[in-house]
């Protein structure tokens, strides 16, 4: 501790002492119930009043970096007529000022009671105070869970002050209070992180359980709960679902005589056709296995559905970007009723695709449903 000012008149009496109490045990209170998102409001109000007790000129908090490297002043109270020096106190380099540091690592509080009265050993700091007409100066640490993260002070810039015992004992309950909501804004952070990174990590997840790894269409098991959805819905507005299954023919051969790498170029090459070609809101396209695919397209009857058929064969047999390739489609357009399964209508869209296949392939075949 600093303590260097030989003017004994400590500005602290019982009454202002009494009424400090009763104010920090209020904000006490008011910390315990307050949101999560009060943290700031609460150290302002903190410092405000730290500072109208006895008439301080400026009181502020101070955050040091994690490698004690730097210091910031992240909260400032200044009183009427007082300048303001939060904005030229961000990230200072604490080898600037290596006394203050070391004091307030050493005692827990440098103590200033008369800055002329510094002696030279305190360097930058000295300076600092006289740069910004400080006479006096109080600054107590901050802790958590042990460790010093930064600290509380206030400054005398009109007049100088020989700090008493019961100023730094106030300043202390402040500086507590403070470090308290930090840590727990801190906390509350933290936890919101990981709640919005595990958010994120689950939906990521179910994403992946409904998603073909080749292509990234929807797999097999996503098919069923869009199949499943799209059936219920269209089944209470009576409204008409088309279901296209697309096989791509004597796919082994392909497979032969490109190899499995060239076969999976040749699906994925597929499956973008697929989702250029449906595209329109709500149409799905899903890969159900193999080289089979399904497109779901709610409210669509079957003239449209038979065109986006003829669309779709000329868009594939057009296309050489891997290999020549064409494809066999089943077609079922219908309006769902209340029993129909995702199950029934596989198999029938599967059925039509088998008729399109002794038809010769490349082209498509629409049943009635039933
Ligand atoms: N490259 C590759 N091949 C696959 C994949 N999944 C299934 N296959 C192959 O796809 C081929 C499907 O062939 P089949 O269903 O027997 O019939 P096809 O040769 O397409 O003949 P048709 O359907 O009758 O025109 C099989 O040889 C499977 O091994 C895959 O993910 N990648």
């Amino acid at each position: 501790m600093a303590q260097t000012s030989d003017k004994p008149a400590s500005v602290s009496t019982e009454d202002s002492a009494a009424s400090f109490a009763y104010l920090i045990s209020e904000l006490s209170t008011s910390l315990i119930n307050a949101a999560p998102d009060e943290a700031e409001l609460h150290i302002e109000r903190s410092l405000a009043a730290l500072g109208s007790n006895d008439r301080k000129d400026r009181c502020y908090v101070f955050l040091f970096t994690d490698d004690y490297r730097h210091m910031t002043n992240t909260h400032e109270w200044v009183n009427r007529g007082i300048s303001s020096h939060k904005d030229d106190l961000q990230n200072i380099p604490l080898e600037a000022m290596p006394w203050f540091f070391t004091s307030m690592r050493a005692d827990g509080k440098v103590v200033v009671s008369c800055t002329d009265q510094l002696p030279d050993v305190t360097g930058g700091f000295k300076e600092e105070l006289q740069r910004e007409q400080i006479q006096s100066m109080l600054a107590v640490g901050m802790y958590l869970e042990g460790k010093l993260i930064g600290f509380v002070g206030c400054d005398l810039v009109q007049r100088s002050t020989l700090w008493s015992d019961e100023d730094v004992r106030q300043m202390q309950l402040v500086a507590d209070m403070i470090a308290n909501t930090i840590a727990r804004h801190r906390t509350e952070s933290q936890l919101h992180q990981v709640q919005s990174e595990l958010r994120a990590a689950n939906e990521r997840l179910a994403q992946l359980a409904h998603e073909d790894s080749l292509t990234g269409l929807i797999n097999r098991r996503g098919l069923d709960a869009v199949l499943e959805t799209e059936l219920r819905r269209t089944q209470r507005k009576q409204q008409f679902l088309s279901v296209l299954m697309v096989d791509i023919d004597h796919f082994k051969a392909l497979n032969d005589k490109h190899g499995h790498l060239g076969g999976d170029a040749a699906l994925c090459s597929v499956a973008g056709i697929l989702l250029k070609t449906f595209q329109r809101s709500g149409e799905k396209v899903a890969r159900f296995g193999g080289d089979e695919f399904v497109v779901i397209c709610p409210v669509m009857s079957a003239e449209v559905a038979e065109q986006r058929a003829t669309e779709l064969l000329q868009a594939i047999a057009s296309n050489t970007s891997v290999a020549p390739v064409t494809v066999s489609i089943g077609v079922l357009s219908f309006i769902p009723a209340a029993d129909t399964t995702p199950g029934s209508v596989l198999r029938q869209v599967d059925r039509a695709v088998y008729e399109a296949k002794d038809k010769g392939r490349n082209c498509f075949v629409r049943r009635p449903f039933g």
